[in-house]
């Protein structure tokens, strides 16, 4: 990508607006862990992993803002900033298992001196968002092989560059097919009601030259029936044990549709994305967002103004909808319960 989703500067976070994509390019520096919780729950900056890179180096603001406390309150300070970052958007997995990594890494290390423990820290984050850059490109090189020549694959919401530190999951598997020359046609939804499909992923291919076409959620059923699509690959904000994976709202009526035409269905996702904790999808929390985000459009009004809204942000697919899950370990396989397990980082 041309734009960066993320960059940790000395003692600010550098976000690229994503609020504003397509039309302007412009950045939101984040100079405390309030800021970077503002910029996840507003969504300046989204995507399951990006979230996740982003919300670590919140964790390494909060310790350097509490940095002349004593340590047992610096501490108490920066686990409230914990709970705040990760209150900031609840269904993406990523958030929660970044901070808590963080949070780890400054109780083993809470007896070094301060700066000691800063740069600890300020290193911690800056791993976490080379690993992930470094992880997608690895979903990319197994995921490539679920993508033929000569095909179209169809993709929902916005999971490339910008929903990641780099390169992307499931877009990050359709840019390392391209990359390789394969001679391939994508189809990226809007993505209702924030439209990243239209305003992010469209970007992304446009940016790269990749053949695509945008459409509107409801052409998914008939470019299926054409037989128009020969694959679907989306990500995912949280996986739990037996599969069943939270992603963008959608992507269930996605699946199903995929699976009553018999196209094969892959979720592309990192390891991080695994909720081990979760039997089910049932158990995964739905992020509710604003009324706002459906009544309005480009902040043009297009509803009445009495109307009650539900807006779930993502829903839940359930496994045997999948065909498989691209991980940075390779591809798995249902069942997925013992595919996953094998996978675990204990
Ligand atoms: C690699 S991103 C995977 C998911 O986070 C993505 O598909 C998605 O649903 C993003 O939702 P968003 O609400 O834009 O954060």
């Amino acid at each position: 990508m041309k734009h960066q989703t993320m960059e940790l500067k000395k003692d600010e976070l550098v976000l690229l607006d994503q609020r504003k994509l397509p039309g302007k390019v412009e950045y939101y520096t984040a100079e405390d862990f309030r800021e970077v919780a503002e910029a996840i729950s507003k969504m300046v900056v989204r995507g399951a992993p990006a979230i996740g890179a982003v919300g670590a180096a919140g964790i390494y603001l909060a310790a350097l803002e509490y940095r002349k406390m004593s340590a047992q309150e610096a501490f108490q300070q920066v686990n409230k900033a914990a709970e705040i970052l990760k209150e900031a958007r609840p269904t993406a997995v990523n958030l929660s298992w970044a901070v808590d990594r963080m949070m780890r890494v400054l109780q083993k290390n809470k007896n070094k001196n301060r700066e000691a423990l800063l740069r600890v820290l300020e290193n911690e984050a800056r791993n976490i968002a080379q690993e992930d850059v470094e992880t997608n490109r690895q979903i990319g090189l197994y995921g490539h092989t679920v993508i033929s020549d000569n095909s179209s694959v169809l993709t929902h919401c916005n999971t490339g560059a910008l929903a990641t530190v780099d390169f992307g999951t499931a877009l990050g598997v359709i840019r390392e097919s391209f990359r390789r020359n394969k001679n391939i046609h994508v189809y990226a939804t809007e993505t209702r009601p924030r439209l990243q499909g239209a305003r992010l992923t469209a970007f992304e291919l446009v940016e790269e030259n990749i053949p695509a076409t945008l459409i509107v959620e409801s052409a998914v059923a008939p470019k299926l029936r054409a037989g128009e699509i020969d694959v679907v690959i989306v990500g995912a904000d949280r996986i739990a044990a037996n599969g069943d994976t939270a992603n963008k709202i959608g992507t269930y009526m996605i699946s199903e549709l995929a699976q009553l035409h018999s196209v094969p269905f892959y979720v592309a996702a990192p390891r991080s994305t695994v909720d081990y904790s979760l039997n089910s999808g049932q158990e995964i929390e739905i992020e509710r967002r604003s009324r706002e985000e459906v009544v309005n459009i480009g902040g043009s009004r297009i509803a009445p103004e009495d109307i009650t809204v539900d807006n779930p942000a993502f829903d839940i697919t359930p496994a045997e909808n999948i065909t498989g899950i691209i991980t940075e370990h390779g591809i798995i396989s249902p069942p997925f319960k013992s595919g996953l397990d094998e996978i675990k980082d204990d």
